[in-house]
């Protein structure tokens, strides 16, 4: 099973609360506060690696739960931070936090009001309120109310619906903290003051970030290749990598995208990846939609494959005039890339006449005729992507 697209939900961990404790030992009369600090709360942390190339083990488990920090204890004893949670997501995952609306619902507490009686003392440093001891409960948890300021933006891309771009991890072994651990409470020895010298309070901990999250996967490649169903992408895609994407005579063989490595001989290497045919009226999803071209937005240079033997009735020129509009009906942005046209099965009787009527047809569009199946050619595809896909980093640098 692929997986390209999954809806997450996240929570760290909340931060441990403050002890209330007071230090006893026999012949030292009244010890002091001795209440140790609670521990911090574990991350939910997305780390980027280039040995998946699926959403899968995100599929499975979709929630991503941390570990909440331990409380503080007496004796001034601290408690243990909460364990991150590290997840591996592929290389090109983004990462989209999902509308305010879908967000998790923080409850609301109305029993806060004989709480707000009693005065809530606070330090002055952290501006965080403190509950008094009362009975056997040593610290309650209240909810902070300062919500509006605690979303940290990294990237607002606009996204269709409501949708904020929050990571996009590319680089093997990236990290993005997804949800933050709450900060443990303050034990009471931290209040002690020359006038207050036995607090009876503590803080409690903070509770961690949560949210829901969509994944999205596009595939990291260099070149990709873009025809219609059997115009033999797979083929192709087996004739200059070890990839080996199964091949069959009726459209619609590949499924889901795959990636192959082509290598040469002085050991440079390029990613090219193929993705299912594409047929006209794809964007209205017909076929296989075109959902799947979020894999090639990537790419640094797209091979237009055709099928110059024209199987199926098909005029290649056609396919060519198609499979553009329909790159554009997906995204404008696509056609700004630099595009190779590659005429495949010139093994076939009808090919040769067919490519000459093409070039007419489409003028000053180089095409390069292969036929993938047999070898010819492919050599000279090797080499062309190579210096297309070299051209085609140089601007930025
Ligand atoms: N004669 C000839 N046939 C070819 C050539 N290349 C591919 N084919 C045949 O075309 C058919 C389709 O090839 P595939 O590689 O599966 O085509 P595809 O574009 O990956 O098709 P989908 O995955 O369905 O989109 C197979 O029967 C291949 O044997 C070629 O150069 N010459
Ligand atoms: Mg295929």
């Amino acid at each position: 099973m692929f997986i390209d697209e999954i809806k997450i939900y996240a929570r760290a961990g909340h931060g441990g609360k403050g002890c209330v404790a007071f230090h006893r030992e026999a012949y030292i009369t009244k010890g002091g506060p001795s209440g140790g600090n609670g521990g911090r709360g574990g991350n939910v942390i997305l780390q980027a690696d280039h040995d998946l190339n699926n959403l899968i083990h995100q599929f499975y488990n979709p929630r991503l739960i941390a570990e909440t920090g331990e409380a503080g204890m007496g004796k001034g004893m601290d408690g243990h931070a909460g364990k991150d949670i590290i997840v591996k997501v592929p290389c090109g995952t983004l990462v989209w936090r999902l509308p305010e609306h879908l967000q998790p619902q923080k409850p609301v507490e109305d029993e806060d009001e004989d709480e707000q009686e009693t005065e809530t003392p606070r330090l002055k440093t952290a501006k965080r309120p403190v509950i008094r001891h009362s009975g056997t409960e040593r610290a309650l948890e209240i909810n902070l109310e300062e919500e509006g300021d605690e979303e940290e933006k990294v990237g607002s891309a606009p996204s269709n619906e409501g949708e904020e771009l929050v990571a996009d991890l590319t680089v093997d072994g990236q990290q993005f903290v997804l949800c933050k651990g709450g900060r443990g409470g303050l034990g009471n020895r931290n209040f002690a003051t020359a006038r207050h010298q036995t607090p009876r309070f503590a803080q409690p901990g903070e509770p961690g970030d949560e949210g829901n999250y969509r994944l999205e996967l596009r595939l990291i490649a260099e070149v990709g290749l873009v025809g219609y169903p059997n115009a033999g992408k797979s083929t192709l895609l087996t004739a200059i990598s070890r990839a080996r994407p199964k091949i069959a005579p009726y459209p619609f063989t590949t499924l889901h995208p795959q990636i192959g490595i082509v290598e040469y001989a002085d050991f440079a290497r390029l990613t090219v990846c193929d993705v299912p045919g594409l047929i006209e009226g794809a964007h209205n999803n017909v076929g296989l939609g075109h959902a799947f071209l979020r894999h090639i937005e990537r790419c640094k240079i797209l091979v237009l494959l055709i099928d110059m033997a024209g199987t199926d009735n098909r005029a290649p020129w056609d396919d060519y005039k198609q499979l553009l509009s329909e790159l554009e009906l997906h995204d404008p942005t696509l056609l700004e890339k630099p595009r190779l046209v590659v005429a495949n099965k010139m093994d076939e009787a009808v090919a040769e006449e067919n490519l000459k009527i093409f070039k007419r047809k489409i003028r000053k569009t180089p095409v390069l005729p292969i036929a993938a199946a047999f070898d010819e050619g492919v050599e000279k595809f090797k080499l062309t992507i190579r210096e297309a896909v070299e051209a085609a980093k140089e601007p930025q640098k």
